[in-house]
């Protein structure tokens, strides 16, 4: 063989190859237990024990070569070469779980048969042996004519015994000369080479079967995912709550720390009203975030999440979508980001652009600062219930309404502009495994890293531009510096138009930035009622406190059904010009979900205001 440059892990989804992928290269490429979570190829450097360095590809998971989502697409035309100027990885390394032998022997059989140089990883044996069953690898190496690896990549077990293997990898396609096979063909002899490389199997699998009876259930499921639910949203608020606090005094005592040390002028001003209030009032919510991703990260790692897309398959058809849908849409609570990426595991193209179009109604995490803020100045804290906050389940509701929402628009799209029915869903339930808390805290840092990151960057920069347009030109005596600036007049304009649905000119204010990233709204109105203050005690108030004292409770409330729906997220655009291949059903999206804003806005002011709220 020529010198050894590239290899490739392939194999059917959840079976860990992400997992090996990071164990092997260093790298942190997500992973969580269920199927679909790499969507895209990705490769990294490993070194093998020779010395040599060669490039290591990730794959989405695949459960054959003739697969037709995107995502396996992707797999099929890295395996077979077919990407223009990209030769196909010289090695395959075919990633195995080995508590899932039989099913996911189908697709090894037929990527080994290419007969090209190949390693089985067979990973999760630490899965298998907790479910009772020994193998023999001896066996299975025989059967399939390759070498077989035994791997945990979670406990980086059998990590240099693969690269060496990968090393040592041969040439067999002469020696070897496979004859094409179908697809039961594969299926038949994939039971036979498990049945003869398992050597003996106990029944451990009772806990689990039972666990499953329970939260499968048609009823008591879907009751205890809603109650799981519920508990994260209370968990937010009463948990960030002290935390909370204390950041948001942390940044006062530094503001106040600034006001007394810089001689007061356009720098101080700069720093207190721009830094301090407008970024700071977005940082503050960090333990919110970090609470919801850990709830977020443990049901993906423990393996409900699978059984979420499960339960939800039945109501998901209903609206002419199925449980694939979920997951996508699930993601989306993140980050409509890689929610609509991962909508490349949808086969059905109407089904994948239904999705897409859908997913920013989802309640993604860059709303939550500015659900929080307005439901913390606006609603009591008070027991409904005990142990029942008001808060929480007003932010429970919200996330509701987004789900309706969606779904509603789903069923209209899909007897309008996506017509079709609603194609058939499976997917394989993932083992239970009890998240590791290494891997709980490294994806909670990597998501306070993206959260602080965007703080630092795109909501910085926002509201500098912002606190600049506000602070030019220079208001005159007895004039507000609000009302002169650019940034005053400007919104002046965009009041017309927002004032019929209760918004005031400092809504209307933050609206424009906001398209930046939901997240600036906060910023700029902590930051122009900063600037607007008449003093520095003034100056000084808490975001919520400006607001209780200028906002009405009908504004608040349609402030809040305005971003349930507003498309305010420049990137998700982005990524949904580029996941649909140009600017129509973008533009679709930003149409559609700015009417259902206003005209919700509105409903939610004029209802209010009739109620006497
Ligand atoms: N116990 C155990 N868990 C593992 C092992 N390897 C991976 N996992 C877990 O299995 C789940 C799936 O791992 P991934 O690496 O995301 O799987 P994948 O093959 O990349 O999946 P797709 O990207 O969906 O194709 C994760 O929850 C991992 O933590 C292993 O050897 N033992
Ligand atoms: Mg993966």
């Amino acid at each position: 063989m020529p010198e050894l440059r590239s290899a490739a892990l392939v194999g059917n989804p959840n079976a860990g190859k992400s997992a090996l992928f990071n164990a092997l290269t260093g790298a942190r490429q997500k992973i969580a237990n269920y199927p679909g979570v790499t969507v895209e190829r990705k490769a990294g450097r490993l070194i093998l024990p020779t010395g040599e360095t060669i490039e290591l590809t990730d794959l989405p998971g695949s459960y054959g070569l003739d697969a037709t989502s995107p995502d396996e697409e992707v797999t099929r035309k890295v395996v077979l070469g077919e990407l223009p100027g990209e030769p196909a990885p010289q090695v395959l390394v075919v990633v195995l779980d080995a508590s899932n032998l039989e099913q996911h022997l189908v697709f090894a059989q037929e990527v080994i048969a290419l007969g090209r140089p190949t390693v089985v990883a067979l990973n999760m044996v630490d899965l298998a042996e907790r479910d009772g069953l020994v193998l023999d690898p001896a066996a299975l190496e025989s059967a399939l004519g390759v070498p077989v690896i035994p791997t945990v990549a979670v406990r980086r077990r059998g990590l240099p015994e693969l690269a060496a293997a990968i090393a040592a990898a041969e040439e067999r396609s002469a020696e070897r000369p496979h004859p094409h096979t179908t697809l039961t063909e594969r299926r038949v002899s994939a039971q036979a080479i498990a049945e003869a490389a398992i050597l003996s199997e106990t029944a451990q699998h009772r806990l689990h079967a039972r666990l499953d009876q329970f939260l499968l259930h048609p009823w008591i499921g879907p009751l205890v995912l809603f109650g799981l639910l519920f508990v994260v949203f209370q968990a937010v608020f009463t948990g960030a709550t002290p935390f909370a606090d204390a950041l948001e005094g942390g940044i006062a005592a530094v503001a106040d720390q600034v006001r007394a040390s810089v001689p007061q002028g356009m720098v101080r001003d700069f720093v207190t009203e721009g830094v301090l209030s407008g970024v700071g009032s977005v940082v503050v919510f960090l333990p919110q975030i970090v609470i919801l991703f850990f709830f977020i990260l443990a049901m993906e790692a423990s393996g409900y999440m699978a059984r979420a897309a499960f339960l939800m398959d039945r109501l998901m058809a209903r609206v002419g979508l199925s449980g694939r849908s979920f997951i996508p849409l699930l993601s989306s609570f993140a980050c409509a980001i890689p929610g609509i990426m991962a909508t490349r595991s949808i086969a059905d193209p109407r089904d994948r652009l239904t999705t897409i179009l859908i997913a920013p109604l989802m309640t993604c995490s860059a709303r939550l600062p500015v659900y929080a803020v307005i439901i913390a100045a606006f609603i009591p804290n008070r027991a409904v219930l005990p142990g029942v906050g008001l808060q929480g389940l007003v932010l429970f509701g919200l996330y509701v309404v987004g789900i309706v929402g969606a779904m509603v628009v789903a069923l209209v799209l899909r007897s309008s502009v996506t017509k079709g029915a609603a194609s058939g869903f499976i997917m394989e339930l993932p083992k239970y495994q009890l998240p590791r808390a290494k891997d709980l805290l490294l994806g909670l840092w990597q998501r306070a890293w993206i959260f602080l990151r965007r703080a630092g960057t795109i909501i910085f920069t926002v509201t500098v531009v912002l606190w600049l347009l506000l602070n030019f030109p220079r208001a005159g005596e007895g004039q507000n510096q609000v009302d002169a600036s650019i940034a005053g007049k400007l919104a002046n304009g965009l009041a017309v138009v927002v004032e019929p649905i209760g918004f005031n000119r400092d809504i209307a204010l933050s609206l424009i930035p906001a398209m930046a990233a939901r997240e600036v709204a906060v910023a700029s109105l902590a930051t122009s009622y900063a600037v607007a203050a008449e003093d520095e005690e003034q100056a000084a108030l808490a975001l919520g406190e400006q607001l209780r004292t200028k906002w009405s409770l009908p504004t608040a409330l349609a402030f809040l059904a305005w971003f349930v729906f507003a498309p305010q997220c420049m990137s998700t655009i982005a990524v949904a010009r580029r996941e649909t291949n140009g600017w129509k059903w973008p533009l679709f999206m930003l149409l559609y979900l700015f009417s259902l804003a206003y005209i919700f806005a509105g409903i939610t002011y004029w209802s209010a205001v009739a109620l006497g709220l």
